[in-house]
């Protein structure tokens, strides 16, 4: 029998990463993007206070300038950061529009949530934008996100941003989506018998142990950043679900309640 899940879901975060926007041949993937300004729309005009967290810079960049492979020096991962945050945040602009909904971009940086001024200021200008029923689009600003800069490898990471962000504007319910249909109880890439899990109460180091790296070519965190973002959602008393992005309409199957996904907390 399904059992339906009861969440709070006034005020909502989505994130979504590079897997869901870009296709493993490094082309953007155009109809989740409008998939994603659809169901966004709807959620804001069922009252829902919505705010996306989209990764995908970097990835769109590549595609734009015509490279197959992300450069392996920072500087150069940067400006194709900076060149892809334009196109990507224009092609959302482009799909909002056409459902009437307005966008508003903030490239933040995660320890601006440590200093109590900057804090402060962040803080308004989300609560000024979700009153205009504006829908924010968040991503990591890559030409300052320096934490991450000693990594030859990783370039920020916006699903421990996305908790950040929940978190602070009190956001009941975290969504993440991604290339896999939640989380298992071991790495699905290595391990053919690894079996979906649909609730996951705490996160402890146990479940850590269950996490690996990334499966895909443009991905970055892999499931430990994710559980990161779960335990501080649920250190604040929030959710988390992780769900497949590969049809963002599956937002609204969790909205309604259905076991899609993992659920945290
Ligand atoms: N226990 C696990 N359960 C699910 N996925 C896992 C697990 N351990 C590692 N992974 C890998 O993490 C990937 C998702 O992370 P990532 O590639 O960074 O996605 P995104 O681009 O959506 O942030 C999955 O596709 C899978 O290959
Ligand atoms: N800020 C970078 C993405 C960093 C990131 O967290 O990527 P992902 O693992 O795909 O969510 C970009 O926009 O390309």
């Amino acid at each position: 029998m399904k059992v339906m899940r009861k969440l709070k879901a006034k005020r909502v975060v989505i994130k979504v990463g590079t897997s869901t926007l870009v296709y493993p041949d490094g082309s953007i993937n155009l109809r989740a993007i409008d998939q994603l300004a659809f169901v966004i729309s709807a959620m804001r005009h069922r009252g829902r206070e919505v705010v996306l967290v989209s990764s995908g810079a970097i990835g769109v960049g590549l595609n734009y300038m015509g490279l197959k492979q992300r450069p392996k020096a920072i500087p150069e991962q940067q400006a194709i950061a900076a060149i892809g945050q334009t196109e990507l945040i224009s092609i959302y602009k482009e799909r909002f529009a056409i459902y009437e909904q307005k966008i508003g971009q903030l490239l933040l940086t995660r320890d601006i949530f440590v200093y109590p001024k900057s804090h402060h200021n962040v803080l308004n200008t989300f609560e000024a934008l979700l009153k205009q029923n504006v829908v924010p689009i968040v991503n990591e600003n890559d030409t300052v996100a320096v934490d991450e800069l000693d990594h030859e490898t990783k370039f920020g990471d916006n699903d421990q941003l996305s908790a950040i962000v929940a978190t602070n504007i009190g956001a009941d319910l975290l969504i993440m989506l991604s290339d896999i249909d939640g989380f298992y109880d071991g790495n699905p890439n290595a391990d053919a018998q690894a079996q979906l899990l649909a609730h996951v109460g705490k996160v402890d180091q146990r479940t850590y142990e269950l996490a690996g790296g990334s499966g895909s070519r443009f991905g970055t965190g892999g499931m430990v950043t994710k559980l990161k973002a779960a335990e501080r959602m649920i250190d604040a008393h929030g959710q988390m679900i992780l769900a497949n992005g590969a049809d963002p309409t599956i937002i609204f199957q969790i909205l309604a309640g259905e076991p899609v996904g993992t659920l945290f907390g």
